[in-house]
């Protein structure tokens, strides 16, 4: 059976306890193959290949920098094929998904940092009158953590550790021990792209063993971490003793607001993207529609035609829209979701059964559902699913549209459909989250801040925002006569 093994120091080696987890196909609930059950020995030998690779690292030219990340992001492009279907083996997402979105975006996530740093510059201050000269350097932080989530494996992966090693870090990186294998065959691209040995070290194992070693190390420097608020909190509670730099991308749990006056036709069909792409295992999914009450009784019926027309099934079928849910502990949970919307009195639309693909009877299927809910406080209204389930309640006006958006504990992203202008302006100004989409959803500009407030997060992650945060500013002041 395939090893999925730990890349330290630039060569692929087993862990140091010898032990090994179980990994599942989700398409067919089978075993296939063994995951390193790394611990913080692991983690230490990680932190020493590291350390070694810093001081040559954070002096190598930008130039030199920026070629081999973009080298790493041409590599990935001739690897696509290969790379999505191990995406959507590991995950259970839709292979076209993973050959359109997933991998095309850790490409960029390499092309774009590899272009950002060499644009990446110092301040000056001249303080006029003073003969005093500020110039404020932007160093490397040494060795730093990344731990990324199972949702979008490579995508999240390289979208941390692409900034990380652009500014001159050296990493240690954890990717899910659900979804292991697109980061375990980045190794060997990275070596293959000439990243000098140490620079990046990639880790497996669990959040518990290998993930609480990288943030308790005391010598890592900073975390950036994508995945569930609980396991934030308890990161930023470990952390916090130590003074790391932190970097926290969480749970969303995002209003989609459809006014009577949008485009309805592009909206309803962003709106299915919005509500199940990725089996609706994406922080920035809308997963609480709103919708203006003289159009409510029109999305519904149209929207539920829409997704009836979905096929959920092998994530290898060219025609499928949703694949397998991640695992059975996460099918389970969604599942849970839906029994306490029924239990709280809301209404299943439409869905809420899990689904039975011939040939692959033991996968994580389920059908997208559409629960109408009548109070916006009720559970499923209020905490995270991140599955195939969205809520529908209808609005009266712009008030309570906006009381109701904001009435969570999260805080990612808000999607507003809109052709008024000022409405526009009025919520985009009032919208309790770090990113708000108007008239689209999910459109990326990765030069842009992106991470969200409230207990969606800390700090912001995209741009000169991500290489601010993998650099540490130091002001260097001086007089002269
Ligand atoms: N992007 C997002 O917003 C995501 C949200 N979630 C939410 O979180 C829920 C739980 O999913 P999980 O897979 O359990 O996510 P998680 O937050 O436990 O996992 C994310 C990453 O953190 C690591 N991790 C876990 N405990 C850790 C610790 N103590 N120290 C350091 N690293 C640790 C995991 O190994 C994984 O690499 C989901 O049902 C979903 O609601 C999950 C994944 C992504
Ligand atoms: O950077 C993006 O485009 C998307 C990020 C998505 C997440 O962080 C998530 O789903 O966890």
């Amino acid at each position: 059976m395939q090893k999925i093994l730990n890349y330290i120091n630039g060569a692929y080696c087993e862990p140091h306890s010898g032990k090994w987890l179980d990994n599942y196909n989700p398409s067919n609930g089978e075993v296939y193959s063994q995951i390193a059950n790394s611990d913080a020995t692991d983690i230490a030998n990680a932190y020493e290949a590291a350390k070694e690779a810093f001081p040559i690292w954070s002096n190598t030219t930008i130039e030199e920098r920026s070629r081999i990340l973009l080298k790493i992001a041409d590599l990935i492009e001739e690897k696509m094929v290969d790379l999505a279907k191990a995406e959507a083996k590991d995950n259970g997402k839709p292979l076209n998904l993973a050959l359109t979105v997933d991998i095309p975006r850790a490409s960029s996530n390499f092309r774009f940092f590899g272009n950002a740093i060499t644009q990446f510059s110092s301040e000056a201050h001249e303080s006029i009158g003073l003969q005093t000269m500020n110039f404020t350097l932007r160093q490397p932080l040494g060795v730093v953590g990344c731990i990324s989530p199972w949702n979008l494996p490579l995508y999240l992966f390289t979208w941390k550790i692409a900034p990380a090693i652009a500014a001159g870090n050296t990493v240690v990186a954890k990717p899910s021990e659900v979804t292991p294998l697109t980061a375990f065959l980045l190794g060997e691209i990275c070596t293959e792209a000439g990243l000098p040995k140490g620079v990046l070290n990639i880790v497996h194992g669990t959040g518990p063993s290998a993930g609480q070693a990288i943030v308790e190390h005391p010598n890592i420097k900073a975390i950036s971490f994508t995945g569930g608020t609980k396991t934030g909190e308890h990161i930023a509670r470990t952390a916090a003793p130590m003074f790391k730099k932190l970097s926290l991308e969480l749970g969303g749990k995002n209003p989609n607001l459809i006014f009577a006056d949008c485009d309805y036709e592009t909206m309803l069909n962003v709106t299915v993207k919005s509500s199940f792409a990725n089996q609706g295992q994406i922080c920035l999914c809308g997963s609480r529609i709103f919708v203006e009450k003289p159009i409510y009784e029109k999305f519904k019926k149209d929207f539920i035609a829409k997704i009836a027309a979905l096929k959920v099934g092998d994530p290898f079928d060219a025609d499928t829209n949703l694949g397998a849910l991640v695992s059975k502990p996460h099918l389970e949970k969604v599942q849970s979701y839906i029994k306490i919307a029924q239990e709280e009195g809301g209404t299943i639309l439409y869905g809420g059964n899990p689904v039975t693909v011939k040939g692959l009877e033991n996968g994580y299927y389920l059908e997208p559902t559409i629960i109408e809910v009548y109070d916006d406080q009720c559970r499923v209204n209020q905490e995270e699913i991140f599955g195939p389930v969205v809520t529908i309640m209808p609005f009266e006006t712009e008030e309570e549209a906006l009381r109701m958006a904001n009435s969570v504990k999260y805080g990612l992203s808000a999607t507003l459909w809109t052709t008024h202008l000022d409405r526009t302006m009025r919520l985009s100004k009032q919208l309790e989250a770090g990113i708000v989409w108007v008239n689209t959803w999910l459109n990326r500009d990765l030069r842009t801040p992106f991470g969200g407030m409230k207990d969606s997060g800390v700090g912001r992650e995209g741009g000169f925002d991500a290489l601010r945060f993998f650099t540490e500013p130091k002001n260097v002041c001086i007089k002269y006569t």
